[in-house]
């Protein structure tokens, strides 16, 4: 099928193979942004591939004085109003300045009487950071019961907020946090701790046998609150669980997304909020640069796929597919000829899903396949690809654009540049990406696969270049090779 169809206003360009030249990009090999200098929760191991930290900070420090881009903040975290603890919490996590999201959210978040607040922000710019700010900034210490609860929609988000909360809150003495997730061992557990984060079934699970004591709750949070809220069967656990809390509960709702038609119920489950919202267009970043692949037949996809291997093991990628058969087939086969991948999907057993993100996490397993369960919050910023297998779909086939927004934004963390390559194969899908670049008013390049040599510089130079730096005309350059 060719991807010259033209669409009204269409943003899906054809555009021949690079002979990619940038301007002073000559990249020492093995430089591919990997080593997490700031915004580290984790230590990374298993890897050689180091970025200078001077490097970093120049273009962080660069971004981060561009009014129009989302880590912009004419204040510093000193400005905000934090204690000293969460203060050397945020220099221990080499945080030196707020993102756009922070600098706006926090005062709203941190006012007193406490207000609720609906709060959107582009994929990775720091929106965990202000909601656990705020919790931590209201946690009473001497008293040892829950004080505030945030709900995510998969374990492994849960895992990665409960991380952030720690790390942050890791000089207030006394400081008590769990997870509320599925795991047997713990299922006739009283939870004393300050601060809680889980899955909504669980959490609903706990409340009413008594085991979370809801009596000093005085925040929810609900983080990627368009799909807990839209999603049939989390929305009503969502509902039930903020029945259980105290009404005056200061309700904070984060998403990167805010659909029409779910912005209408989150102003009734966060009443007269504190509403911070973003257009359509300014939803993607700059340093994701989106491809995609027109491939012949839906049986290329996988031959196509493995032409990618080496690219994706530089430093990590994630394959979305569609179904958790997909998943299981494709790790199969591509284990089967000897390459080394992950899979994670809803189809297994917890304790199984923690072991494996965290062999992605420390960078022991470099490519992850996985369905939508991740394409949600996970934060693992050695990600520089970013493959779209199957183009994101709802129920009933039709493109859903803030499914590919939130996948892509597994990459370009915190102006982190990655590649994000999704897979055309017939009419249906190249119009579903067509329909997913027209939503964003986006621009998505098409790579020429006649010269394989070239399509593999390219990338590598996009995945190099580590922040995202460069001018939207460089970068746009290095793919279309001008
Ligand atoms: N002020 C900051 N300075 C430097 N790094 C930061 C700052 N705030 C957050 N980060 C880092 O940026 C990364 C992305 O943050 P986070 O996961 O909170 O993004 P998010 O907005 O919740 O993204 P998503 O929409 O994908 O859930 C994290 O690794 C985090 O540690």
């Amino acid at each position: 099928m060719s991807a010259e169809a033209s669409v009204p206003g269409a943003s899906v360009s054809k555009t021949s193979v690079p002979e990619a030249s940038v301007p002073g990009a000559s990249v020492p090999e093995g430089s591919v942004a990997e080593a997490q200098v700031d915004g580290a929760t984790e230590v990374k191991k298993g890897s050689a591939l180091q970025e200078s930290e001077a490097i970093v900070e120049v273009k962080l420090a660069d971004l981060q004085a561009d009014p129009n881009n989302p880590l912009f903040s004419a204040k510093s975290f000193e400005e905000l109003n934090l204690s000293e603890e969460l203060l050397k919490g945020i220099r221990q996590m080499n945080f030196r300045r707020p993102s756009k999201v922070q600098e706006k959210a926090l005062p709203l978040l941190l006012y007193n009487p406490p207000t609720n607040m609906i709060a959107q922000s582009q994929s990775g710019t720091g929106k965990t950071a202000a909601f656990s700010l705020n919790i931590l900034s209201r946690v009473d210490i001497s008293n040892l019961s829950p004080q505030a609860l945030v709900l995510a929609p998969s374990r492994e988000l849960a895992r990665q907020i409960l991380g952030v909360i720690e790390t942050m809150g890791q000089f207030m003495n006394g400081l008590v946090t769990m997870a509320a997730i599925p795991d047997p061992s713990k299922r006739n557990q009283k939870y004393e701790a300050h601060v809680l984060v889980g899955t909504p079934g669980t959490v609903m699970d706990m409340l009413r046998r008594r085991y979370i004591d809801a009596r000093s709750m005085k925040v929810l949070v609900l983080d990627e609150a368009d799909n807990m809220l839209d999603q049939q069967g989390l929305g009503d656990q969502c509902t039930r669980v903020k029945q259980l809390l105290p009404k005056q509960i200061q309700t904070v709702l984060f998403s990167a997304t805010f659909p029409q038609h779910v912005i209408n119920y989150a102003e009734r489950f966060a009443p007269n909020a504190n509403v911070l919202t973003l257009a359509h267009e300014e939803l993607t970043i700059e340093g994701i640069k989106q491809l995609y692949i027109d491939i012949d037949k839906d049986n290329d996809k996988y031959s196509t796929l493995l032409k990618f291997y080496g690219l994706m093991t530089q430093a990590s990628s994630i394959i979305f597919v569609r179904t958790r058969a997909t998943a299981q087939e494709l790790e199969a086969r591509m284990v089967n000829e000897g390459h080394k991948v992950a899979q994670l999907s809803g189809a297994l057993e917890g304790l199984e899903r923690d072991r494996i993100i965290d062999q992605f996490r420390s960078g022991e397993a470099k490519v992850l396949i996985t369905t939508n369960v991740l394409a949600r919050g996970i934060d693992v910023q050695s990600v520089t690809m970013v493959i779209n297998y199957d183009i994101p779909t709802d129920a009933h086939g039709k493109a859903d654009p803030e499914t590919y927004l939130h996948r892509i934004g597994r990459t370009g963390r915190f102006g982190r540049v990655g590649v994000a390559l999704s897979f055309v194969h017939d009419q249906r899908s190249w119009q579903q990406l067509n329909e997913i670049a027209n939503y964003f008013k986006t621009d998505l390049h098409n790579i020429d696969t006649s010269d394989w040599d070239a399509v593999e510089e390219m990338i590598q130079k996009i995945i190099r270049s580590s922040r995202a730096g460069k001018s939207t005309k460089e970068m746009t350059d290095m793919i279309t090779g001008s």
